[in-house]
């Protein structure tokens, strides 16, 4: 038991919190569904990216899907073999193809034939081989929301069919694209099987196809996506998960990518916030609290649902809004949720915070980003100070 109270009283609120201990049981959870084939969990710094956690993963193994030229720069600090890191992305810049090839990461995952064009000349003014995957989008709903799903052609991720076959053939015969890698991931927050099984058997008939003709894909990426509970939704058992992948891939010896960020860090992180006030308007009631939007964007953002809990307080319960102080009626935490009442200094818990909570965060209104505190084996450390006014201004200059 995490004692939240506790840790609002010593480094105050609002605040990030994330149980270390939880991080490893969903790694393990995953690798172990993966055992009996040769596997790589490569986490998606993405959803989580302080240096901490993404140094946690490193010691249990795992390797990163990095979408920038930062988050590859985050892995390699934290202590991930470069030959685990993945750069994925449909804009990466040149500067940013440049450093990953000459950090030798393991693959730059492609999204487009303009793309392998640009990461060719590079590789041959570098005098490099680069080691590619291509990004297919088999055209799959994922039934997610609209906002997180990646997997339909009206989508801006990966490429068609046809043209992944072209790409490889292509790259098969440059002296600087290496293919070895495939890729697919459809969307995120995913609760239902079918969607993979099916996208994971299009793209594998695919391997089998360019197999045919003699090029060799070593890498079977099949992107990240799982979802997790947030309220009570029935979602995808790790297990089940990868037999479904499993199944779609006789005949071929590959090794197995996934790449989830949500699923390894989703429910291991809580955020913190106090209640600042209570009001009625004309029958609705508000409880405000003093983290907002900028801190912790999914609900205003997908609508997104977090459980939330006023600690220790019981009492007639009544509906009403948890909102913050950002002058956006979008702000809000929770809507028309039974609460106990409230007073000045009570303490809310926002579950399921730590996926796209604290790396989605802004400065917006001039607030100070959360500290963020890890909980490692039942004790608190600060992983990340709490910004200040001046941390905020620092780069700022008063040109009259
Ligand atoms: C290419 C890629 N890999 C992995 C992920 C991680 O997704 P999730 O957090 O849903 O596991 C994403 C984000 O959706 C992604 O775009
Ligand atoms: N930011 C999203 C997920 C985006 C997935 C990244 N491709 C969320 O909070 O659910």
């Amino acid at each position: 038991m995490i004692d939240f109270r506790a840790l609002a009283d010593k480094y105050d609120t609002p605040l990030y919190v994330y149980d270390f201990n939880h991080i490893t049981e969903q790694y393990q959870k995953l690798k172990k569904a993966f055992s009996g084939r040769k596997s790589l969990i490569s986490y998606a710094v993405k959803a989580n990216s302080n240096l901490s956690v993404v140094s946690h993963l490193a010691g249990l193994g795992s390797g990163a899907d990095c979408v920038s030229i930062g988050e590859v720069k985050r892995a390699l600090m934290a202590g991930i073999p470069k030959y685990q890191i993945i750069f994925s992305g449909v804009g990466k810049g040149d500067d940013e193809i440049e450093e990953a090839l000459e950090d030798d990461i393991l693959l730059l995952n492609l999204e487009s034939e303009a793309e392998m064009e640009r990461v060719e000349a590079i590789a041959a003014k570098l005098g490099k081989e680069a080691r590619i995957s291509i990004r297919v989008n088999p055209n799959i709903d994922p039934k997610t929301h609209p906002y997180i799903s990646t997997g339909l052609h009206e989508n801006k991720f990966g490429v068609d069919l046809e043209t992944a076959k072209r790409m490889y053939i292509y790259a098969n015969n440059s002296k600087h694209l290496d293919p070895v890698g495939i890729h697919f991931h459809i969307g995120s927050q995913l609760t239902e099987l079918e969607p993979i099984r099916e996208a994971s058997a299009i793209v594998a008939d695919l391997v089998r196809s360019l197999k045919a003709i003699k090029i060799e894909i070593k890498f079977f990426d099949v992107g990240g996506g799982l979802g997790i509970v947030y309220d009570n939704e029935t979602t995808i058992e790790p297990y089940e998960y990868a037999q479904a992948i499993f199944s779609t891939l006789y005949g071929l010896d590959v090794t197995i990518i996934c790449e989830p960020g949500r699923f390894m860090v989703g429910n291991c992180g809580y955020f913190l916030t106090r209640v600042l006030y209570e009001k009625v308007n004309e029958g609705k009631r508000f409880v405000i609290v003093d983290g907002a939007m900028n801190d912790l964007l999914r609900p205003s953002l997908y609508n997104a649902y977090h459980k939330v809990e006023v600690v220790g307080k019981a009492g007639d319960e009544s509906e009403a809004d948890i909102v913050g102080p950002v002058c956006e009626s979008g702000d809000f935490f929770a809507k028309n949720r039974l609460l106990p009442p409230t007073e000045h200094n009570d303490l809310v818990v926002v579950y399921s915070a730590g996926a796209y909570g604290f790396v989605m965060a802004s400065n917006y209104n001039t607030r100070p980003r959360p500290a963020e505190v890890a909980i490692v084996d039942g004790k608190d450390r600060c992983i990340r100070q709490r910004e200040t006014f001046e941390d905020l201004i620092k780069l700022e200059t008063m040109c009259l």
